[in-house]
């Protein structure tokens, strides 16, 4: 059984509500490949989620961009992961490298967070991912290693998780790996996986790629063996995210 093909979309802090309603329009009115071939999780801002979640197709689920790390309470400005289990959010976004880096989450904040979220009955996408400096010196195994190494100290199964690798300089600059660049770090990621947690886990999870993924270019990229799917920011607010959805179909076809 192979892994089936993924396709976020992370619209970020991004969109009025006139905007989402354009977005969802766009993405009912698609020719999307089959749920057979493709799951399609797309991350509207909270504000937007259950309204965005009861007016999409039923075969497009959502995410929420982040929650809380443990149980909610006297947390200003937060939200919890049980709110969104409440709601029947299926997804959640956590990890991603904007919150890394401008709100200082930690390797183990983030492991932490997989571990609650996935205890309350929610799925994880878990972002890991480089700097160009760490790549540049040579680091990239090592940094998305110990990424990822923080969620397997915490999390005791997988089933539920996808584990999304960005790098951090191919986000938002229109730099996006090459399909070589991908295939290599996902390819070790899945090694990392087959050693330190299990066969079947790497066999399993789903490792999809983020950074400047666009209409042009997600086809070379869903080639590649070991990339299972995408996670999708600028371009998944965009008409053309219909056709990195559709980069499923070159998958399977592959
Ligand atoms: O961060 C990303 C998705 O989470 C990728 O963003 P871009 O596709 O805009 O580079």
């Amino acid at each position: 059984m192979g892994r089936k093909f993924f396709v976020g979309g992370n619209w970020k802090c991004n969109g009025t509500e006139d905007q989402v309603k354009k977005i969802v329009d766009t993405l009912n009115g698609a020719e999307i490949a089959s749920p057979d071939v493709v799951d399609v999780v797309v991350s509207p801002p909270f504000v937007f989620l259950t309204s965005a979640k009861s007016s999409l197709r039923p075969e497009i689920q959502v995410a929420a961009q982040n929650c809380w790390v443990k149980k909610g309470g006297a947390f200003t400005g937060e939200v919890s992961a049980e709110m969104l289990a409440s709601l029947n959010i299926p997804w959640v976004i956590l990890g991603h490298s904007e919150r890394r880096a401008l709100l200082n989450e930690s390797n183990e904040f983030v492991g932490e967070k997989v571990a609650y979220a996935l205890s309350q009955g929610l799925k994880v996408i878990a972002c890991v991912g480089e700097t160009l400096e760490q790549r540049e010196a040579g680091h990239t195994m090592t940094v998305v290693a110990e990424q990822t190494k923080a969620i397997e100290d915490k999390v005791s199964n997988w089933t539920d998780v996808v584990l999304a690798y960005e790098p951090v300089w191919a986000i938002g600059t229109g730099k996006v790996a090459t399909p070589a660049q991908a295939q290599e770090v996902h390819k070790e990621l899945r090694e990392w996986l087959a050693k330190n947690v299990s066969a079947e886990v790497a066999e399993t999870t789903r490792i999809i790629y983020g950074g400047s993924v666009t209409g042009a270019s997600c086809n070379e990229l869903a080639a590649q063996p070991d990339v299972d799917g995408f996670l999708v920011g600028g371009a998944s607010l965009k008409p053309e995210f219909v056709n990195i959805i559709n980069a499923a179909t070159v998958k399977k076809n592959a």
